[in-house]
């Protein structure tokens, strides 16, 4: 942090907005000038979104954004999904729940998606989620809490009866999770003795992240809800250095959580903004993944600054420390 400091000022001061949701955006303001997160800037994207042959197709096809394209495109090319096995797939930002319908398709009904994201919003049929700060340590706990003990989570754990941590479209459907074998054996005795075991273990198969700030919540706070979750998501604000910034913050937090949950052999898609620690997260991928490759998707728009890192095949043994010291 002391060195962001001494190297930019601004990245500091953007960082420390990821931790204090508020201040972000009164530090930016003094910093840069008024950040294009006012009402404008939204009708403008809202009126792009309106003209844009994607999003059309993405109405007719009861998709739930045009995100899911770029999605469609990276598997085509990389094979990111695969229906031979059962796949655990975690969504990081996962709201509206674009990508989460695309991955539910590919990967089939022997799968597990679950989504995350820091605005409330209900996931996709077929899809569980919670909402949840991804840059949380607890966060973490719960996704493979979420993959090792998955819905006897309803019935049995304190954690969701008294929260109501996890939204599950599939609670009344159980049985097609306990044919696969690896779940099987955690269910297999009461007292789950596999249970600590597999929460060591590194239960998911890929990790998409699609993560970007959203926009802060201007009306709906009377009902304690957000107001919708597609307006909200709509987010980059203009300045091309914070907005990379930003999603190098994010992008890191998505690798930690590769490192952390993703099995050896996996893969992992993450959106980043373009900018110049591009080839920096890069050279960190390539010390996680065996390949990395950059992508730009055809559906996303020529004139944004956003790119897709894709790495593939985990390796086996990764040293957080180490790829983050470099
Ligand atoms: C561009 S949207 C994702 C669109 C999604 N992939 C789809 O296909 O519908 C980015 C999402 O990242 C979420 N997000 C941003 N920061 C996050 C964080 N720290 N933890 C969890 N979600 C986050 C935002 O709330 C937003 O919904």
């Amino acid at each position: 942090m002391g060195f962001s400091i001494i190297r930019d000022g601004a990245r500091i001061l953007a960082r420390f907005g990821f931790f204090s949701g508020h201040h972000v955006h009164h530090t930016l303001f003094l910093k840069f000038g008024p950040v294009r997160f006012n009402s404008s800037a939204k009708s403008r994207w809202l009126d792009r979104q309106k003209n844009d042959a994607f999003t059309r197709e993405a109405k007719v096809l009861g998709l739930r954004s045009r995100a899911a394209f770029k999605l469609m495109e990276i598997d085509d090319k990389f094979r990111i999904f695969k229906k031979d096995s059962p796949q655990c797939v975690l969504d990081l930002g996962y709201a509206p729940g674009a990508w989460s319908q695309v991955a539910q398709d590919r990967i089939g009904h022997n799968g597990m998606i679950l989504g995350v994201d820091i605005l409330p919003c209900t996931p996709p049929r077929g899809v569980s989620a919670i909402q949840a700060n991804i840059l949380s340590k607890k966060t973490h706990e719960l996704i493979r809490l979420f993959f090792c003990k998955h819905f006897e989570l309803y019935r049995h754990d304190r954690l969701h009866s008294e929260t109501g941590y996890f939204h599950d479209a599939n609670e009344n459907d159980p049985s097609r999770f306990q044919q696969a074998q690896e779940y099987r054996e955690i269910f297999s005795s009461d007292e789950y003795p596999n249970l600590k075991v597999a929460l060591r273990n590194q239960p998911l198969d890929t990790i998409l992240s699609d993560m970007y700030e959203p926009w802060p919540q201007t009306t709906g706070f009377w009902n304690n809800l957000t107001n919708s979750a597609y307006s909200r998501m709509a987010n980059t604000s203009g300045l091309a250095i914070r907005d990379h910034v930003m999603s190098m913050d994010l992008c890191d937090a998505a690798l930690i959580a590769a490192i952390d949950l993703l099995k050896p052999g996996g893969s992992f898609v993450s959106k980043l903004y373009t900018g110049e620690e591009d080839e920096l997260l890069e050279k960190r991928m390539k010390m996680v993944f065996s390949t990395v490759h950059r992508y730009k998707p055809q559906s996303s728009r020529n004139e944004s600054k956003e790119l897709y890192f894709v790495g593939l095949k985990k390796r086996s043994q990764v040293d957080k420390l180490r790829v983050f010291s470099c």
